[in-house]
């Protein structure tokens, strides 16, 4: 199956972002892609609360997810939707960092809210309080699709390596991480873990990933490391997108999986133990 990944910046403004992902599904499709992944929060990046509170949806009437929707159905290809930043019922009024499946009826196969926040000072000058906006899911999620069973995770959730063991325990062959990295990081960490958690799981890892400058009407602007990566379960680099936006294409061959599996069979070699 061909996958496409893309990468892009998103601004704070959600209807230029859905134009944008639009053409690049449209694209995407066109090119013979059978399943498209976005980054996280690709309807918005932005840092002013304020600002999200005047212009996010709930689930039920966001344009973005009826859009995509509609897309799967019209180019019979399925999406999944790194995440999109969306209001929730809750009563503190912080928002849900949700990621969906999508397929080719245009029906939500699955969806998956960010369980580990990212409360981090990367450094005194850029620190982050995910918590303060987001409301952390607490359910991990896997996904039978045609291109194999899908994992669910997103962003910071990749340091957590264990939650990727459980997915591919449950199945999972081809695990998402769509992000929205920080450049600091990213540099220092995002291909390794990716490499990491493919190698211990014997599966695909996919990641796209926001890139570059997001300039913000409202609020302080920020920036994104890029490099969306494909990484096959042997551990090696399919695809790196760069720091530039656009599509990236990888055909995905799920006998890889197995392969890297019987060569080494670590996933089945848990043991229990006292301690420390
Ligand atoms: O804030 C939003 O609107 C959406 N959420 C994000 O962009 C999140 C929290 S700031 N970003 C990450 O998790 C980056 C993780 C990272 O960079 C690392 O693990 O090093």
């Amino acid at each position: 199956m061909r996958i496409a990944l893309l990468q892009i910046t998103s601004s704070d403004q959600p209807s230029e972002n859905l134009t944008t992902v639009e053409g690049m599904i449209r694209t995407a499709a066109a090119q013979g892609a059978g399943f498209i992944f976005t980054p996280e929060v690709t309807n918005i990046v932005s840092m002013s609360r304020k600002h999200q509170v005047s212009v996010l949806c709930h689930e039920g009437d966001d344009p973005m997810l009826a859009r995509v929707r509609g897309l799967c159905s019209e180019l019979g290809v399925w999406v999944s939707l790194g995440s999109l930043a969306l209001k929730t019922e809750d009563t503190d009024g912080r928002f849900a960092n949700r990621s969906f499946v999508i397929d080719d009826k245009g029906e939500i196969a699955a969806r998956y809210d960010k369980i580990h926040m990212f409360d981090v000072d990367v450094s005194p000058e850029e620190i982050y309080r995910e918590s303060d906006g987001y409301r952390p899911g607490a359910v991990a999620t896997t996904v039978p699709t045609p291109a194999g069973t899908v994992g669910l995770s997103i962003c910071y959730d990749l340091r957590f390596p264990h939650l990727h063991r459980a997915l591919a325990k449950s199945g999972a062959q081809i695990l998402t991480v769509p992000a929205a990295f920080s450049p600091v990081t990213g540099a220092a960490h995002w291909e390794v873990l990716l490499r990491a958690r493919a190698i211990e799981t014997g599966c695909f890892v996919v990641a796209a990933a926001q890139t570059g400058r997001h300039d913000a009407t409202v609020g302080k602007s920020r920036q994104t490391y890029g490099h969306s990566m494909v990484i096959a379960p042997w551990g090696e680099v399919l695809a790196d997108a760069g720091t530039d936006c656009g599509i990236t294409y990888v055909d995905l061959d799920l006998s890889m999986v197995d392969k890297a599996r019987r060569q080494v069979p670590a996933l089945g070699h848990d043991r229990e133990f006292d301690g420390p």
